[in-house]
């Protein structure tokens, strides 16, 4: 069984949770409140800028040029594909340059990113292929799913990101990264395949949280 296989089956319950939010139900029915989108679309922007370091540590860990070529190519898509999309939706909701530059980093965004960074810098390429994937797959997964709904990829407000993350680009992006992990636990001992199954686990586990931190508008629960 391919190490992909193994994660998928063992971590199912986790990524039902993520597909039942309510946050991403909302998105699918084009019920959830847009102050919400908003909120999320801020502290995506800012967890896509620490995201996308992850893929320039990918190309500089990588083995081959080849591979760094797809981490060079992963990056460029981050910042410019996927980071568009949340500047359309920045001028939809009139949020500024300014505002998405001066916007802080919820809790939820700082553990996430700042374990993902943690994990990318000092361990192997495997590890950090593990903290980045479930990112990747589960959006496309969502997209994909969501996009089985009828009228959900032409709503007026949310089609625009369900058609991003069900896109057969986005897909092929997330497919290589499946690939690479395969390739790079293949024939490795148990004992590093449970610990690569622990970084899985984590930011998948982070996955959920952001989901619920948009949904509850959630920052430092201290006065400021
Ligand atoms: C939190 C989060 N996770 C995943 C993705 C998809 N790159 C994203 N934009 N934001």
């Amino acid at each position: 069984m391919k190490f992909s296989e193994r994660l998928y089956d063992k971590l199912q319950p986790i990524w039902r949770q993520n597909h039942d939010h309510p946050f991403v139900r909302g998105i699918g029915d084009g019920t959830l409140e847009r102050e919400k989108f908003r909120f999320f679309m801020i502290q995506d922007y800012l967890y896509l800028i620490d995201y996308a370091k992850l893929f320039a540590l990918g190309a500089m860990k990588a083995d081959t040029v080849e591979t760094m070529g797809k981490f060079a190519g992963l990056l460029n898509s981050t910042l410019n594909e996927e980071m568009s999309l949340h500047r359309q939706y920045a001028a939809k909701f009139g949020i500024t340059e300014d505002e998405f530059e001066q916007a802080k980093p919820a809790p939820t965004t700082l553990a996430y990113t700042h374990y993902m960074l943690h994990v990318g810098q000092n361990g192997t390429l495997a590890d950090l292929v593990a903290a980045v994937l479930p990112c990747m797959w589960s959006y496309w997964e969502i997209g994909k799913e969501l996009s089985q709904i009828p009228g959900a990829s032409d709503h007026e407000f949310y089609g625009e990101w369900i058609k991003m993350y069900s896109s057969s680009e986005f897909g092929e992006l997330a497919e290589w990264c499946i690939d690479l992990l395969d390739q790079l636990t293949e024939n490795k001992p148990e004992a590093e395949l449970v610990k690569l199954e622990e970084i899985f686990l984590n930011t998948t586990r982070f996955e959920y949280m952001f989901w619920e931190m948009s949904y509850r508008l959630e920052m430092w629960p201290t006065d400021e």
